[in-house]
């Protein structure tokens, strides 16, 4: 029997790895260039070219799918940016993409369903957007979900250390196992991806995010200690953290909540989420429950998220759950 989602794979890795030329493009050029979003957050030309040509793939190959993108065009589309959409256009067409500005804002726009369809795709362009205004990690994360549960996945870090250059573009379906393949040598042999068989918790290695804001550094600093764990977290943006968990380069990455009520965006985490539990990890949030993608576009009914080599998780469990949070 042929495997289940080849095509869909298939046109998820063509995508992310496009979008990732784009961003690779742009991060080499840009000083802190980017316009404030209405959540205070960054959003850079790159982010909306990656969106944009990320959803023509998708419409391209999968005329009726509704995607769930975490940008919108509404702000590119104000005469005061017309130099910020401008640019856009230009980062897309010098891909290779010809296109106007309408069918660029039209598939940036493309991303803005809601989460409640039967099937759909949840992209994001950037994530760890403040991470490529800093020149470090960032991802290009995209996955397919089915009846509310992911089953294609394809997430590129193009700054993530792969051989002896970078650029690692990860993917997964659901019940077939986890691979990676280098950004620059799409036709390389897939490389199994598989997590790191430590289970001594003192052993371990934490990856966490950079920004304090997005989670408590204060409380990983306890569960660090309470594991017996002597190493420094290694602090990254974006997805490339369960990327790092999924291929063993860590054991431990922990997100904690550092305000009551904010909800996880699924596409800050669809992607990395499959690959991760592909290659033999898991996931839970902070009370110790699966995430939950049927609530629409967030993981409204979780609070942080833990991520492990599975070996560890009931020793970070239990250590989470004596953690403080507001
Ligand atoms: N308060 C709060 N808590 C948790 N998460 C938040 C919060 N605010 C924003 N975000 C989301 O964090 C995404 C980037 O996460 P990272 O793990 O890459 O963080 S960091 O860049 O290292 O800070 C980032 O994704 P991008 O916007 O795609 O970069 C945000 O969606
Ligand atoms: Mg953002
Ligand atoms: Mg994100
Ligand atoms: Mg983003």
């Amino acid at each position: 029997m042929p495997q289940a989602y080849q095509s869909e794979l298939a046109t998820a890795i063509a995508a992310v790895i496009a979008a990732s030329k784009i961003c690779r493009a742009v991060q080499a050029t840009i000083t802190a260039d980017s316009l404030e979003k209405k959540d205070k957050s960054p959003v850079t030309i790159a982010d909306y070219a990656s969106q944009a040509v990320i959803c023509k793939i998708i419409l391209d190959a999968f005329r009726n799918d509704p995607i769930v993108g975490e940008e919108d065009a509404g702000d590119l589309r104000e005469p005061a940016n017309q130099l910020f959409r401008d640019r856009t256009l230009h980062e897309i067409t010098s891909s290779g993409t010809p296109a106007t500005t309408d069918e660029m804002l039209a598939w940036i726009d493309s991303g803005n369903h809601d989460g409640t369809a039967n099937r759909y795709w949840t992209l994001d362009p950037i994530d760890g957007t403040k991470g490529f205004l800093r020149k470090e990690q960032f991802a290009v994360s995209l996955a397919l979900l089915i009846n509310k549960r992911i089953e294609v996945a394809a997430l590129a870090c193009p700054n993530l250390p792969m051989g002896s250059g970078s650029g690692a573009v990860f993917y997964a379906v659901r019940g077939q196992g986890a691979f990676v393949i280098p950004l620059d040598q799409p036709d390389a042999k897939p490389v199994a991806v598989k997590v790191s068989k430590i289970s001594d918790p003192a052993q371990a290695r934490m990856c966490e995010s950079v920004e304090s804001g997005h989670s408590a550094h204060d409380q990983s600093a306890i569960a660090l200690e309470k594991l017996g764990i002597a190493g420094e977290p290694v602090r990254m943006d974006s997805q490339a953290k369960y990327g790092a968990v999924a291929r063993g380069d860590a054991e431990i990455y922990l997100r904690l909540p550092t305000r009551k009520g904010y909800e996880e965006k699924i596409w800050d985490h669809a992607g990395g989420v499959l690959v991760l539990e592909e290659a033999g990890g898991k996931v839970t949030d902070i009370d110790g429950h699966p995430l939950d993608f049927a609530a629409g576009s967030t993981l409204k009914n979780n609070r942080g998220v833990v991520v492990t080599n599975g070996l560890l998780h009931d020793a970070v469990m239990a250590v989470v759950k004596t953690l403080k949070f507001e």
